[in-house]
């Protein structure tokens, strides 16, 4: 099976969370997107709900879904996020910012009531860290930014190179904020608490891409037999 097929299938059960009228958080990524078609289907067939995107791009996958809109000003809590993760541990901790939605992501989980997680089982792992973490920083200051997110992630018990990311056009990738975004090579995170609270206390970081207690449950989609095999984990 394609991680297209397995992605697919997660995205399917989790629509079938969905109930009428819900306040919905709508995440970002090729998984998420899924979702979001998905979604739109049902809404095409009579589903009454509002959804805050995480990104631009999921602003727009929306809109050409017919899924009605809102935003976190005018619907500050929302019942159910839905989005995608690079990577998904046994405890529910996440690293996800691979498109470079994790600011908005992560403003939209933390107002959520529940959030479940989409992935195809090539994401689970038992110690985060074999993605690069992504460290969202602003522009101002980013060599001093950098030596500081660096020494934040030696006291964490981690190490592994600092990459700023770049887009195919090779200049410095922009997030929907305006911001850069760091990329850590960790290989693995012993202790993600300890390295969430160092990251957030340097000056110049927006946000990082560990999302540790915001999970509820998640959709693992696996291939067993040539046919997705759904797990949950969590309240899902
Ligand atoms: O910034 C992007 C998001 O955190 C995505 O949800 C994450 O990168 C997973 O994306 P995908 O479903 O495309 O693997």
């Amino acid at each position: 099976m394609s991680p297209a097929e397995l992605k697919r299938a997660a995205a399917a059960r989790a629509v079938g969370l969905v109930e009428d009228g819900m306040r919905l958080g709508l995440g970002t990524g090729s998984t998420a997107t899924l979702f979001v078609e998905l979604l739109g289907e049902r809404v095409r067939a009579g589903l009454s709900v509002v959804g805050v995107p995480t990104s631009e791009a999921t602003r727009r996958a929306a809109e050409a879904a017919g899924i009605p809109l809102t935003t976190l000003d005018d619907t500050p809590e929302l019942d159910l996020t839905v989005d995608g993760a690079d990577e998904i541990d046994p405890e529910l901790r996440l690293i996800k910012g691979g498109g470079g939605a994790l600011l908005r992501e992560k403003i939209v989980a933390a107002a959520s009531r529940r959030m479940v997680v989409i992935v195809d089982g090539a994401k689970r792992v038992e110690t985060l860290g074999r993605f690069p973490l992504p460290i969202e920083v602003v522009p101002f200051g980013l060599g001093a930014t950098t030596r500081a997110v660096a020494a934040a992630i030696r006291s964490a018990g981690a190490a592994g190179p600092l990459a700023l990311r770049r887009g195919p056009d090779g200049a410095p990738f922009l997030t929907d904020g305006g911001h850069l975004i760091l990329d850590a090579g960790l290989g693995r995170i012993p202790d993600p608490e300890a390295l969430a609270r160092a990251l957030v206390a340097v000056p110049g970081v927006v946000e990082h891409g560990l999302f540790i207690g915001l999970a509820t449950g998640a959709v693992v989609a696996e291939a067993a037999d040539g046919q997705p095999r759904i797990v949950t984990l969590g309240a899902a």
